[in-house]
Protein backbone atom coordinates (compact mmCIF):
# COMPACT_ATOMS: atom_id res chain seq x y z
CA UNK A 1 0.00 0.00 0.00
CA UNK A 2 1.55 3.61 -0.86
CA UNK A 3 2.67 5.69 1.75
CA UNK A 4 0.16 8.28 2.54
CA UNK A 5 0.34 11.59 1.54
CA UNK A 6 -0.68 14.88 4.02
CA UNK A 7 -3.10 17.05 2.78
CA UNK A 8 -2.05 20.78 3.82
CA UNK A 9 -4.83 21.03 6.02
CA UNK A 10 -3.96 17.53 8.13
CA UNK A 11 -0.14 19.38 8.54
CA UNK A 12 -1.27 22.44 9.47
CA UNK A 13 -3.50 20.68 12.53
CA UNK A 14 -0.44 18.42 12.95
CA UNK A 15 2.30 21.17 13.19
CA UNK A 16 0.16 23.84 15.23
CA UNK A 17 1.78 22.94 18.62
CA UNK A 18 5.14 23.30 17.13
CA UNK A 19 4.65 27.23 16.95
CA UNK A 20 5.65 28.73 19.59
CA UNK A 21 2.26 31.32 19.92
CA UNK A 22 0.23 28.10 19.26
CA UNK A 23 -3.67 29.12 19.86
CA UNK A 24 -5.23 27.22 16.54
CA UNK A 25 -5.26 31.11 15.46
CA UNK A 26 -2.28 31.14 12.80
CA UNK A 27 -4.01 27.51 11.43
CA UNK A 28 -7.20 29.51 10.84
CA UNK A 29 -5.45 31.74 8.85
CA UNK A 30 -3.17 29.50 6.75
CA UNK A 31 -6.88 27.84 5.91
CA UNK A 32 -7.87 30.79 5.05
CA UNK A 33 -4.78 31.71 2.55
CA UNK A 34 -5.62 28.10 1.53
CA UNK A 35 -9.07 28.80 0.22
CA UNK A 36 -8.58 31.94 -1.03
CA UNK A 37 -5.83 30.61 -3.32
CA UNK A 38 -7.97 27.92 -4.71
CA UNK A 39 -10.75 30.40 -5.48
CA UNK A 40 -7.47 32.96 -7.29
CA UNK A 41 -6.31 29.28 -8.89
CA UNK A 42 -9.79 28.70 -10.65
CA UNK A 43 -9.84 32.22 -12.09
CA UNK A 44 -5.81 32.44 -13.18
CA UNK A 45 -6.02 28.60 -14.93
CA UNK A 46 -9.48 29.68 -16.91
CA UNK A 47 -7.10 33.44 -18.20
CA UNK A 48 -8.12 33.79 -21.34
CA UNK A 49 -11.38 32.03 -21.37
CA UNK A 50 -12.99 34.71 -19.27
CA UNK A 51 -12.99 38.26 -19.26
CA UNK A 52 -10.20 38.50 -16.70
CA UNK A 53 -6.73 39.72 -18.41
CA UNK A 54 -6.19 43.27 -19.46
CA UNK A 55 -6.22 46.45 -17.51
CA UNK A 56 -8.20 47.40 -15.26
CA UNK A 57 -7.70 51.40 -16.48
CA UNK A 58 -6.19 52.56 -13.06
CA UNK A 59 -2.78 52.70 -11.59
CA UNK A 60 -2.04 51.30 -7.81
CA UNK A 61 0.32 53.51 -5.37
CA UNK A 62 3.27 51.92 -6.98
CA UNK A 63 2.39 53.92 -10.77
CA UNK A 64 1.93 50.32 -12.19
CA UNK A 65 -1.28 49.39 -14.90
CA UNK A 66 -3.48 46.97 -12.53
CA UNK A 67 -4.30 43.92 -14.15
CA UNK A 68 -7.73 42.53 -13.86
CA UNK A 69 -6.81 39.39 -12.03
CA UNK A 70 -4.46 41.79 -9.71
CA UNK A 71 -8.14 43.10 -8.69
CA UNK A 72 -9.61 39.51 -8.72
CA UNK A 73 -7.04 38.66 -6.81
CA UNK A 74 -6.41 41.08 -3.77
CA UNK A 75 -10.50 41.21 -3.51
CA UNK A 76 -10.31 37.83 -2.59
CA UNK A 77 -7.90 37.66 -0.62
CA UNK A 78 -9.60 40.23 1.30
CA UNK A 79 -12.06 38.86 1.27
CA UNK A 80 -11.56 35.47 2.54
CA UNK A 81 -9.23 37.17 5.91
CA UNK A 82 -12.13 39.36 6.76
CA UNK A 83 -15.15 37.18 6.50
CA UNK A 84 -12.84 34.28 8.94
CA UNK A 85 -12.77 37.04 11.44
CA UNK A 86 -9.00 36.04 11.56
CA UNK A 87 -6.91 39.23 11.03
CA UNK A 88 -6.88 42.68 12.88
CA UNK A 89 -5.75 44.25 9.43
CA UNK A 90 -4.48 43.72 5.71
CA UNK A 91 -1.53 45.62 3.58
CA UNK A 92 -1.20 45.00 0.12
CA UNK A 93 0.45 45.60 -2.69
CA UNK A 94 -2.98 46.94 -4.46
CA UNK A 95 -4.08 49.34 -1.39
CA UNK A 96 -3.09 52.55 -0.82
CA UNK A 97 -3.19 51.96 2.65
CA UNK A 98 -3.33 49.76 5.10
CA UNK A 99 -7.22 48.06 6.00
CA UNK A 100 -7.77 47.80 9.69
CA UNK A 101 -10.62 44.63 10.04
CA UNK A 102 -12.74 44.97 13.43
CA UNK A 103 -13.42 41.90 14.60
CA UNK A 104 -17.26 41.22 15.01
CA UNK A 105 -17.64 41.89 18.42
CA UNK A 106 -15.90 45.53 17.66
CA UNK A 107 -13.06 44.89 20.72
CA UNK A 108 -10.42 44.09 18.59
CA UNK A 109 -9.35 40.71 19.58
CA UNK A 110 -7.64 39.47 16.57
CA UNK A 111 -3.85 39.25 16.90
CA UNK A 112 -2.06 39.24 13.58
CA UNK A 113 -1.79 41.26 10.49
CA UNK A 114 -1.38 40.27 6.81
CA UNK A 115 0.56 41.86 4.01
CA UNK A 116 -0.26 40.71 0.26
CA UNK A 117 1.15 40.71 -2.99
CA UNK A 118 -2.11 39.62 -4.47
CA UNK A 119 -0.65 38.56 -7.80
CA UNK A 120 3.09 38.44 -8.20
CA UNK A 121 4.40 38.51 -12.40
CA UNK A 122 1.45 40.99 -13.38
CA UNK A 123 2.94 41.25 -16.86
CA UNK A 124 2.95 37.37 -17.47
CA UNK A 125 -0.73 37.15 -16.84
CA UNK A 126 -2.08 37.74 -20.28
CA UNK A 127 0.75 35.32 -21.80
CA UNK A 128 0.33 32.49 -20.01
CA UNK A 129 3.53 32.29 -18.19
CA UNK A 130 3.53 31.24 -14.14
CA UNK A 131 2.79 34.27 -12.01
CA UNK A 132 2.04 33.93 -7.97
CA UNK A 133 0.46 35.29 -4.73
CA UNK A 134 3.12 36.48 -1.74
CA UNK A 135 1.71 36.82 1.98
CA UNK A 136 3.82 37.57 5.40
CA UNK A 137 2.30 37.66 8.80
CA UNK A 138 2.80 39.44 11.75
CA UNK A 139 1.70 39.30 15.39
CA UNK A 140 0.47 43.03 16.27
CA UNK A 141 2.50 44.88 18.72
CA UNK A 142 -0.41 47.03 19.40
CA UNK A 143 -2.13 45.79 22.43
CA UNK A 144 -4.97 43.46 21.36
CA UNK A 145 -8.39 45.54 21.95
CA UNK A 146 -7.04 48.70 20.22
CA UNK A 147 -7.44 49.43 16.28
CA UNK A 148 -4.41 48.50 14.45
CA UNK A 149 -1.96 51.50 13.44
CA UNK A 150 0.83 51.76 10.89
CA UNK A 151 3.25 50.26 13.79
CA UNK A 152 1.80 46.77 13.34
CA UNK A 153 2.80 46.75 9.68
CA UNK A 154 6.20 48.45 9.67
CA UNK A 155 7.75 45.63 11.91
CA UNK A 156 11.97 44.05 10.86
CA UNK A 157 11.62 40.94 8.68
CA UNK A 158 12.77 39.19 11.42
CA UNK A 159 9.45 39.32 13.42
CA UNK A 160 7.51 37.37 10.79
CA UNK A 161 5.61 34.31 12.39
CA UNK A 162 4.64 33.02 8.58
CA UNK A 163 5.44 33.56 5.16
CA UNK A 164 4.88 31.72 1.74
CA UNK A 165 3.38 32.16 -2.05
CA UNK A 166 0.96 30.43 -4.45
CA UNK A 167 2.69 29.64 -7.77
CA UNK A 168 0.21 29.42 -10.10
CA UNK A 169 2.18 27.45 -12.73
CA UNK A 170 2.09 23.88 -14.41
CA UNK A 171 0.92 22.89 -11.27
CA UNK A 172 -0.33 25.36 -8.31
CA UNK A 173 1.60 25.27 -5.07
CA UNK A 174 1.62 26.56 -1.68
CA UNK A 175 4.83 26.99 0.00
CA UNK A 176 5.16 28.69 3.55
CA UNK A 177 6.86 28.33 6.64
CA UNK A 178 6.22 29.66 10.22
CA UNK A 179 9.74 29.29 11.13
CA UNK A 180 10.11 25.01 11.37
CA UNK A 181 11.51 24.84 7.86
CA UNK A 182 9.83 25.43 4.27
CA UNK A 183 7.34 22.76 3.04
CA UNK A 184 5.42 23.03 -0.25
CA UNK A 185 2.30 21.52 -1.55
CA UNK A 186 0.36 21.06 -4.88
CA UNK A 187 -3.28 21.44 -5.73
CA UNK A 188 -4.73 17.81 -7.06
CA UNK A 189 -7.23 20.03 -8.84
CA UNK A 190 -9.69 17.06 -9.32
CA UNK A 191 -9.47 16.48 -5.71
CA UNK A 192 -9.24 20.48 -5.00
CA UNK A 193 -6.74 19.46 -1.84
CA UNK A 194 -3.42 20.36 -1.71
CA UNK A 195 -0.70 17.43 -0.73
CA UNK A 196 2.39 17.76 0.57
CA UNK A 197 4.76 17.38 -2.47
CA UNK A 198 7.87 18.92 -1.54
CA UNK A 199 8.67 18.34 2.30
CA UNK A 200 11.39 20.31 4.49
CA UNK A 201 12.79 22.23 0.77
CA UNK A 202 16.49 23.82 0.79
CA UNK A 203 17.95 25.89 -1.58
CA UNK A 204 21.28 24.03 -2.60
CA UNK A 205 24.70 25.74 -1.40
CA UNK A 206 25.69 26.40 -4.91
CA UNK A 207 24.47 26.83 -8.25
CA UNK A 208 24.43 28.00 -11.64
CA UNK A 209 21.33 29.70 -12.84
CA UNK A 210 21.50 33.29 -12.44
CA UNK A 211 18.16 35.43 -12.91
CA UNK A 212 18.29 39.09 -13.33
CA UNK A 213 16.59 41.61 -16.33
CA UNK A 214 19.82 42.09 -18.12
CA UNK A 215 17.73 44.07 -20.54
CA UNK A 216 18.60 46.84 -17.23
CA UNK A 217 22.46 46.13 -17.41
CA UNK A 218 23.87 49.55 -18.76
CA UNK A 219 21.91 51.18 -15.84
CA UNK A 220 23.52 48.63 -12.88
CA UNK A 221 26.09 49.19 -10.41
CA UNK A 222 29.50 48.58 -11.45
CA UNK A 223 29.20 45.95 -8.68
CA UNK A 224 26.57 44.44 -10.36
CA UNK A 225 27.57 44.32 -13.67
CA UNK A 226 30.85 42.77 -12.64
CA UNK A 227 28.82 40.07 -10.59
CA UNK A 228 27.04 39.05 -14.17
CA UNK A 229 30.37 39.11 -16.16
CA UNK A 230 31.67 36.58 -13.45
CA UNK A 231 28.66 34.72 -14.37
CA UNK A 232 29.13 34.67 -18.30
CA UNK A 233 32.74 34.53 -18.44
CA UNK A 234 34.89 34.14 -15.60
CA UNK A 235 33.37 32.30 -12.68
CA UNK A 236 35.61 28.69 -11.97
CA UNK A 237 32.41 26.44 -12.38
CA UNK A 238 30.60 27.69 -15.34
CA UNK A 239 28.68 27.08 -17.57
CA UNK A 240 26.04 29.36 -15.47
CA UNK A 241 22.96 29.73 -16.81
CA UNK A 242 20.74 32.56 -17.42
CA UNK A 243 17.32 32.18 -16.42
CA UNK A 244 14.80 35.41 -15.85
CA UNK A 245 10.82 34.32 -15.98
CA UNK A 246 9.84 38.03 -14.72
CA UNK A 247 7.94 36.53 -11.57
CA UNK A 248 10.02 36.54 -8.37
CA UNK A 249 8.12 33.95 -7.23
CA UNK A 250 8.62 31.73 -9.89
CA UNK A 251 12.26 32.56 -10.53
CA UNK A 252 12.50 32.13 -6.51
CA UNK A 253 10.78 28.43 -6.83
CA UNK A 254 12.81 27.59 -9.49
CA UNK A 255 16.13 28.62 -7.59
CA UNK A 256 15.55 27.09 -4.70
CA UNK A 257 14.90 23.64 -6.11
CA UNK A 258 17.55 24.11 -8.43
CA UNK A 259 19.93 26.15 -6.79
CA UNK A 260 20.66 30.12 -8.41
CA UNK A 261 20.48 33.41 -7.19
CA UNK A 262 17.69 35.91 -7.93
CA UNK A 263 18.82 39.70 -8.30
CA UNK A 264 16.89 42.72 -8.85
CA UNK A 265 19.46 45.74 -8.01
CA UNK A 266 19.26 49.64 -7.61
CA UNK A 267 19.40 50.97 -10.81
CA UNK A 268 20.19 54.61 -11.87
CA UNK A 269 16.13 53.93 -13.05
CA UNK A 270 15.41 52.61 -9.73
CA UNK A 271 17.57 54.25 -6.97
CA UNK A 272 15.63 51.91 -4.26
CA UNK A 273 15.36 49.20 -7.09
CA UNK A 274 11.66 48.27 -7.87
CA UNK A 275 10.54 45.15 -5.30
CA UNK A 276 8.53 45.88 -2.54
CA UNK A 277 10.21 45.65 1.30
CA UNK A 278 7.13 44.02 2.95
CA UNK A 279 5.05 41.94 0.96
CA UNK A 280 7.92 40.47 -2.13
CA UNK A 281 11.20 41.05 -0.10
CA UNK A 282 10.68 40.40 3.58
CA UNK A 283 8.95 37.13 2.81
CA UNK A 284 10.81 35.68 0.42
CA UNK A 285 13.89 36.48 2.97
CA UNK A 286 12.09 34.76 5.18
CA UNK A 287 11.97 31.74 3.16
CA UNK A 288 14.82 31.27 1.67
CA UNK A 289 16.20 31.61 5.04
CA UNK A 290 14.71 28.92 6.21
CA UNK A 291 15.79 26.84 3.67
CA UNK A 292 19.39 27.68 3.79
CA UNK A 293 19.63 30.54 1.52
CA UNK A 294 20.04 33.98 2.32
CA UNK A 295 18.59 37.45 0.99
CA UNK A 296 19.98 40.85 1.08
CA UNK A 297 19.87 44.19 -0.37
CA UNK A 298 23.89 43.51 -1.09
CA UNK A 299 24.77 44.96 2.02
CA UNK A 300 22.36 44.30 4.66
CA UNK A 301 20.07 41.17 5.30
CA UNK A 302 16.72 42.25 4.54
CA UNK A 303 15.26 40.53 7.65
CA UNK A 304 17.38 43.23 9.46
CA UNK A 305 16.35 46.10 7.51
CA UNK A 306 14.01 48.77 9.37
CA UNK A 307 10.73 49.58 7.36
CA UNK A 308 9.80 53.22 7.15
CA UNK A 309 7.09 53.36 4.05
CA UNK A 310 4.31 50.70 3.36
CA UNK A 311 5.05 50.43 -0.14
CA UNK A 312 9.05 51.31 0.07
CA UNK A 313 11.34 49.64 -2.22
CA UNK A 314 14.55 47.83 -1.53
CA UNK A 315 17.75 46.37 -4.04
CA UNK A 316 17.01 42.57 -3.83
CA UNK A 317 19.41 39.34 -3.91
CA UNK A 318 18.13 36.38 -2.97
CA UNK A 319 19.14 32.32 -3.41
CA UNK A 320 22.06 29.67 -2.97
CA UNK A 321 24.15 30.76 -0.44
CA UNK A 322 27.20 30.73 -1.68
CA UNK A 323 26.30 32.69 -4.50
CA UNK A 324 24.83 35.55 -2.81
CA UNK A 325 27.77 36.27 -1.02
CA UNK A 326 29.58 35.88 -3.79
CA UNK A 327 27.33 39.22 -5.23
CA UNK A 328 27.62 40.52 -2.27
CA UNK A 329 31.63 40.84 -2.49
CA UNK A 330 31.41 41.98 -5.76
CA UNK A 331 28.76 44.76 -4.41
CA UNK A 332 31.14 45.80 -2.06
CA UNK A 333 34.71 45.43 -3.56
O1 LIG B 1 9.90 43.44 -15.68
P1 LIG B 1 10.97 43.64 -14.64
O2 LIG B 1 11.37 45.07 -14.44
O3 LIG B 1 12.14 42.76 -14.85
O4 LIG B 1 10.31 43.22 -13.25
C1 LIG B 1 9.92 41.90 -13.00
C2 LIG B 1 9.70 41.79 -11.52
O5 LIG B 1 8.63 42.63 -11.14
C3 LIG B 1 7.57 41.87 -10.56
O6 LIG B 1 6.65 41.53 -11.55
C4 LIG B 1 6.95 42.76 -9.51
O7 LIG B 1 5.84 42.17 -8.95
P2 LIG B 1 4.32 42.55 -9.31
O8 LIG B 1 4.00 41.88 -10.58
O9 LIG B 1 3.61 42.00 -8.14
O10 LIG B 1 4.22 44.04 -9.39
C5 LIG B 1 8.27 40.63 -10.02
O11 LIG B 1 7.43 39.52 -9.91
C6 LIG B 1 9.32 40.38 -11.10
O12 LIG B 1 10.40 39.65 -10.63
MG1 LIG C 1 5.18 41.24 -6.97
MG1 LIG D 1 1.67 42.16 -7.56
Amino acid sequence: MSHKIQTLGEFIIENQTAFKYSSGELSRLINSIRLAAKVVNHEVNKAGLVDIIGAVGDTNIQGEDQQKLDVYANEKFIQTLTKRNIVCGIASEEEDDFIAINSQDENHQNKYVVLIDPLDGSSNIDVNVSVGTIFSVYRRITPVGTPVTLKDFLQKGSQQVAAGYIIYGTSTMLVYTTGAGVNGFTLNPAIGSFYLSHPNMKFPLDGNIYSINEGNYSHFPQGVKSYIKYCQEEAEDRPYTSRYIGSLVSDFHRNMIKGGIYIYPQSSKNPNGKLRLLYECNPMAFLAEQANGKASDGFTRILDIQPTELHQRVPFICGSKNMVEKAEAFMKA
